[in-house]
């Protein structure tokens, strides 16, 4: 769907050169949600304008389908753009205007009589729930419904993809997954496919496919969110998943305190309901302790990892270790 081939980016003040994006090559999949997530400063804003070219890279290429975007004049480009929509975190609204007008705007540009912008304008604001609200004001709504507003804007144009841009940093948890459902909402309803970046592992958790870490300007890690959250490879993504609690971290602590084979245990799908550790314990004479875990979802699929310590005869190990692969259930060894 949009391509971006070897992507740098630097910022030039004075004379100090800041390089924003180091060599970033992404492929994003049609009817895929993608997020891409790093700490402040890493990279992320810089990296999603690339992708409707809001930013111009320093060099590298763009493609969208089998189009080069980034060899665009601007007037080819503001035609290109119709076809990505935008949702930025402060809303960016037009406080002088109707919500009813704020979504017709993108449409008068597009050349739409006026009647046509308002026919369409409607469709899209019943699509996001806000049918009773056209007339009012952005001052008059709330955050997650001027939200709604920015997400029936950016999608009035039939928009093959949708750029989100921290759409849900600024507002409260609960707001948060209304949002969140709504954008998991289009993209299956309406095939589209989304792009969100967020400093927010939880976020990539509800409704992203796949997931890229950005650290430095440098894309450091990317994969389905499954593998990436049970299997994450490097340090950033490690520490934004154990800050966000969903990653059964910290049994370092505990390992000094306890004796035993230390094993960390990856349970995806139904496995996460099966009692395994118990048959485990009753079959083959073993002691086990649980020192951490979390158990959580990754869009609808549970999933859960356990640290655990193993006393007792271990020379059937192997057995167990089948047993589990059997199941599903990844299991690394932590201490032999
Ligand atoms: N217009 C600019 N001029 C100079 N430097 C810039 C400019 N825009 C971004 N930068 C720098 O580029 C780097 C990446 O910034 P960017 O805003 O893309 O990061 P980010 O991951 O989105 O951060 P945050 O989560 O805080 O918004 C930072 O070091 C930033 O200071």
């Amino acid at each position: 769907m949009i391509r971006l081939e070897h992507i740098n980016k630097n910022y030039v003040s004075g004379t100090k050169t800041v390089v924003a994006l180091d060599d970033i090559n992404l492929q994003i999949q049609a009817g895929e949600v993608f997020g891409i997530i790093g700490r402040s400063g890493a990279g992320k804003s810089t990296l999603i304008r690339m992708l409707n070219l809001l930013e111009r890279p320093s060099s590298g290429r763009v493609w969208l389908q089998d189009q080069d975007i980034s060899t665009l004049a601007e007037p080819q480009l503001r035609q290109v753009r119709q076809k990505i929509g935008m949702v930025f975190q402060h809303f960016n609204l037009l406080q002088m205007r109707t919500v009813l007008d704020n979504v017709c705007f993108p449409l008068r540009l597009a050349g739409l009589t006026r009647a046509q912008q308002k026919a369409r304008a409607l469709e899209v604001l019943e699509l996001v729930g806000l049918q009773d609200h056209v007339h009012k004001y952005p001052r008059q709504l709330s955050g997650g419904q001027q939200q709604r507003v920015g997400i029936a804007r950016a999608l009035a144009n039939h928009p093959q993809l949708l750029l989100c841009d921290e759409a849900t940093s600024a507002l409260d948890p609960e707001t948060t997954q209304s949002i969140l459902r709504l954008l998991a909402q289009i993209n299956q309803d309406l095939g589209l496919t989304i792009v969100l970046i967020t400093h927010s592992m939880d976020v990539i958790r509800r409704i992203c496919d796949r997931v890229a870490v950005i650290d430095a300007g440098k894309l450091v890690e990317q994969g389905e969110v499954l593998d990436v959250f049970l299997h994450p490879q490097h340090a950033v993504t490690q520490s934004l998943l154990s800050e966000s609690g969903v990653e059964a971290e910290g049994w370092q602590d505990m390992a000094a305190e306890v004796q035993g084979r230390l094993l960390r245990l990856s349970f995806t799908g139904s496995s996460t309901a099966t009692p395994l550790l118990s048959q485990i314990s009753r079959d083959y004479q073993l002691d086990l302790s649980i020192l951490q875990g979390a158990v959580s979802r990754i869009k609808d699929v549970p999933y859960g990892q356990l640290v655990v310590a193993a006393n007792g005869d271990l020379s059937r190990w192997s057995q167990v270790e089948t047993l589990l692969a059997q199941q599903g259930v990844d299991c690394e060894v932590l201490r032999p």
